[in-house]
């Protein structure tokens, strides 16, 4: 039997960065079609600002092995919309995560695939169980970045799809400078 080796590496609790982990960057540009006011989109496209920088550390797709990853979420609108990861449901789609708050503010929606949503809060020390079959998507309601941890089995996968075409049933807007979960006006089952 071959074992593999242990893994011991320390977050970079201000940064988020891991080191020696993969980075993935994703700019606005990438985010076409996932927020609702487009004209606010296309005017903040001119900058095409980082929305969010994922380190990852990945084994191959294996039963009962983990991937771990750290998320650094920077603040920021796209009209009244706060700035979001794209979400996903597992390509597995009975497979759970594990989230854990480091540092900033802001919170997860998740959703069934009939469309029943939950909010989440979180911040630093907040842990989150995302249960099989739920999609996850994380929102920055501060100001500055949102920096957290997720923990999800390795032959888990992401399943973009059907977020990516309907969005989530609820948005996450900025009212009286407060982070508001509305219903979303185009979301159809
Ligand atoms: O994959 P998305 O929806 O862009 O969100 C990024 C975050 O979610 C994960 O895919 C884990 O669910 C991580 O790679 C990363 O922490
Ligand atoms: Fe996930």
């Amino acid at each position: 039997m071959e074992y593999k080796n242990p893994i011991g590496v320390n977050i970079n609790l201000e940064t988020g960065v891991i080191p020696g982990a993969k980075k993935l960057v994703r700019r606005l540009s990438d985010l076409k079609g996932y927020f609702q006011d487009e004209e606010a989109y296309s005017e903040l496209l001119k900058d095409d600002p980082v929305v969010y920088e994922v380190y990852a550390v990945e084994q191959e797709e294996s039963e009962g092995d983990l991937n771990f990853a750290t998320t650094v979420l920077y603040p920021g609108k796209v009209g009244r919309e706060f700035f979001f990861t794209k979400g996903h449901f597992h390509a597995k789609p009975d497979r759970a995560e594990i989230y854990y708050g480091i540092k900033g503010k802001g919170g997860m929606l998740l959703q069934t695939p009939e469309g029943k949503a939950e909010w989440i809060e979180m911040g630093p020390g907040t842990v989150v169980y995302v249960p099989p079959y739920w999609a996850h998507r994380t929102v920055n309601t501060g100001n500055e970045p949102f920096i957290f941890l997720a923990i999800y089995p390795a032959d888990a996968g992401h399943d973009y799809g059907s977020i990516k075409e309907k969005g989530f049933s609820k948005l996450v807007i900025e009212e009286n400078g407060e982070a508001k979960v509305v219903d979303n006006p185009r979301w159809k089952e």
